[in-house]
């Protein structure tokens, strides 16, 4: 930081604003544009990188309005538009290309692959960068508990894949074990380099917005590596004169996997881990998240709050981002319905500059999707469900349905 500190911010706000949208490598990736704010030691030469970052910050305008009491400045910074469909890409260009360089002569250190445990997301995207720099891969997976659509791009990828029959927690304890024994190198969030490359999403978002500040960020929580990224990114913004002050931090998190939320309800006096239960939400399906005491830094540090969602709330708050045009994850969806309370509670207001960031894309969970607007879900009512119409194949039949659709009869 001090050497960062020798520069004005406008130097670095101009330094960052030039690399947008270029194609030089590595400036082209929205983390290595800021690759001294990142790992500034490493030779471009070592960095892997396949261009993530610089994703969209979609204007939520008809969900604003409509649907949040004429909210007129809501945001979603769509990270997981990204090459693996999360916005675990981030972190994981940083990590992989550290070990890259670590295993690399003069240092030729002798990392034999890199692991983690996963819910879904940091596998795909370890296997990914590793397979495109040629390092082994090992994920471990809690069996039957993520998506197929997840499942299917590590083993594409080429990694080591061990199905487990436990869950995250269990597949997060395993792994450090194991790679406190073997050489390999630990991907998971623990490990503060995959932070150092999520945190320039906090850094983008301020980009976008011209270097201004927005009043609110709302992130979804599980293992809460992200929450304390998004504050670094934020913080060094502001310590190093980029801007004067950093957004209040919204942590939300499934009510069934909930454990930052009743700590938070404690006061930050009790912390208990928890056995998850199920969730639709089910990347941050996780009772004993190994960054809490960095979230709990996060929130303070920035007024922050927690707030929970119930499997309806999370699916229909997504249902309705989806009407208005996105097509959100679960996980979207617990950020979102935590946005709906802080708006009833009137805690978020009406011109509030709020940013919801999206850590997925919609299309690795489709199968929640198809069960809500199947109204498939048990004690569920699927209020803004939308299923097919099936109708027979002639020209009365079709016209009959169309009809009724039209003068709102169905
Ligand atoms: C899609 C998605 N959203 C949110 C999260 C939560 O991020 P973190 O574990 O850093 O809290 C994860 C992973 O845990 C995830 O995969
Ligand atoms: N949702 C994560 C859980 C592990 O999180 P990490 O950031 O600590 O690697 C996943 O996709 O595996």
């Amino acid at each position: 930081m001090d050497a960062l500190a020798r520069f004005p911010g406008s130097y670095w706000r101009d330094l960052f604003d030039s690399r947008v949208g270029r194609t030089t490598w590595p400036y082209g990736s929205g983390v290595w544009s800021k690759k001294e704010f990142v790992l500034p030691e490493i030779d471009s030469d070592h960095i892997v990188s396949l261009f993530e970052g610089n994703s969209n910050l979609f204007w939520a305008e008809r969900l604003g309005r409509e649907h949040l009491g004429g909210m007129n400045d809501l945001w979603v910074k769509q990270c997981g538009i990204s090459h693996t469909g999360s916005f675990k890409d981030l972190g994981m260009t940083a990590l992989v290309s550290q070990v890259n360089r670590l295993r690399r002569a003069p240092l030729s250190r002798p990392i034999n692959g890199v692991g983690c445990a996963s819910t879904g997301d940091t596998s795909a995207a370890l296997s990914a960068y590793c397979a495109a720099a040629g390092i082994p891969a090992i994920v471990f997976l809690p069996a039957d508990r993520i998506s197929l659509q997840q499942l299917i791009q590590p083993i594409a990828n080429g990694a080591t894949v061990l199905s487990l029959d436990t869950d995250f927690d269990g597949c997060m304890r395993l792994i450090r074990e194991v790679t406190a024994e073997l050489p390999i190198y630990l991907a998971n969030s623990l490990n503060s380099l995959r932070l150092e490359g999520q945190k320039t999403a906090a850094i983008e978002i301020l980009q976008q917005f011209n270097w201004q500040v927005p009043d609110w960020v709302i992130i979804p929580g599980g293992n809460l590596g992200n929450i304390y990224a998004f504050y670094k990114g934020f913080e060094m913004c502001r310590v190093l004169g980029l801007v004067d002050r950093v957004p209040r931090l919204v942590c939300a998190q499934a009510a069934n996997a909930n454990p930052l939320y009743r700590y938070y309800k404690s006061g930050w006096t009790d912390f208990q881990s928890l056995v998850a239960g199920t969730t639709f939400a089910s990347a941050i399906q996780i009772g004993d998240p190994v960054s809490i005491d960095r979230a709990v830094v996060a929130l303070k540090a920035t007024d922050g709050i927690v707030e929970e969602a119930t499997e309806e709330e999370l699916m229909d708050a997504t249902a309705l981002a989806d009407l208005t045009g996105m097509f959100a994850c679960p996980h979207t969806g617990v950020a979102l319905a935590a946005l709906f309370k802080l708006r009833d509670q009137g805690i978020i207001g009406t011109n509030d500059r709020t940013v919801v960031v999206s850590t997925a894309h919609g299309l690795k969970f489709t199968q929640s999707k198809i069960d809500y607007h199947d109204k498939n879900i048990k004690d569920m009512l699927c209020q803004y469900a939308n299923p097919p119409i099936s109708v027979k194949p002639d020209f009365g039949s079709v016209m009959d349905v169309l009809q009724k659709k039209l003068n709102g009869k169905i």
